[in-house]
């Protein structure tokens, strides 16, 4: 996998709007925020990794841009037309594709079956309208091999596919049906490098295609590899907002390793004297 990003200039979407902007977006579970005026601009044909430790609101964040949180304050804009999702449907009508931690795939169809589940093609005219078996298996293979997979039988049971195949078969499933956003919030199932390579590669080929590709993570490391741009959150609020110009990976550990340092001494600190906390 090629960890080197596509020029500036070969930006798909050099449009006016980001596909995606965070403005000032507020999230609160009771008193606490999760996101703390939230700003951000999401751009096509990049990867943004979203890093933080936990409890930093990553995945309050994810979830406001799949449409499954309301937020209290703010605004998401996508290109550049405020919007107020309802549903996580709603969100994916608007092209915005989310790859879930804990991906579930329906593990005794096959893998051509989930990559058309609800959306089977048809062919003819009711009533002799029928599943298009033979075209949905050869798109599902198609689709497959544009985000690096060959090789794989679509008629084998989604259960046999391995962590990071599921990923890359939801990448090309969003690929194949027009996302123009992708989220990601990252595996939590540990994959090895060969996985994780492989679903690199798709993350990579979702950025060819010029989608706002989103990636959250906690490893700084493999962001630096695929990431353009970095979010760093902390306590729901924006830390950091860098390019892979601004910093290496060094530098994005070592920030990532601050936080969860500053955030160990600022517990201790405030169990000690809780005045600190209200400050
Ligand atoms: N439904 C909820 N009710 C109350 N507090 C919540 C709720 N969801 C999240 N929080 C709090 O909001 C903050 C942000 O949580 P969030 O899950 O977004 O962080 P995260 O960075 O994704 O963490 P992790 O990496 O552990 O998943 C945390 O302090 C969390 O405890």
């Amino acid at each position: 996998m090629s960890g080197v990003p596509a020029s500036e200039d070969a930006t798909p979407t050099a449009a006016a709007h980001p596909v995606l902007e965070l403005r000032g977006i507020t999230v609160r579970h009771g008193n606490v925020p999760a996101l703390n005026r939230v700003s951000a601009a999401l751009p096509g044909g990049r990867i943004t990794c979203v890093l933080g430790e936990n409890g930093s609101g990553k995945s309050t964040l994810v979830s406001v841009l799949s449409g499954l949180q309301r937020y209290d304050e703010g605004e998401l804009r996508v290109d550049g037309v405020p919007v107020r999702f309802r549903s996580a449907r709603q969100a994916r009508d608007l092209g915005i594709a989310t790859v879930w931690q804990d991906l579930a795939v329906a593990p005794l169809l096959s893998v051509w079956r989930n990559f058309f589940l609800g959306v089977e093609p048809t062919r003819g005219v009711w009533p002799l309208r029928r599943l298009d078996i033979a075209g949905a298996r050869q798109t599902t293979v198609r689709a497959l091999a544009r985000v690096g997979i060959s090789g794989l039988d679509p008629d084998q049971p989604a259960s046999s596919l391995q962590a990071g195949e599921r990923q890359s078969l939801a990448v090309a499933r969003a690929l194949h049906f027009g996302a123009r956003a992708l989220v990601i919030d990252e595996p939590v199932t540990p994959m090895t490098v060969a996985r994780q390579t492989l679903f690199g590669q798709a993350v990579l080929a979702a950025r060819a295609q010029g989608l706002a590709v989103v990636v959250v993570t906690n490893n700084p490391r493999y962001a630096h590899l695929i990431g353009d741009r970095f979010l760093l959150l902390a306590h729901g609020q924006v830390a950091g907002s860098l390019t892979r110009d601004d910093v290496d990976a060094d530098d994005l550990t070592a920030l990532m390793a601050g936080g969860e340092q500053l955030t160990t001494l600022t517990d201790a600190l405030t169990e000690l004297h809780p005045e600190l906390g209200d400050r």
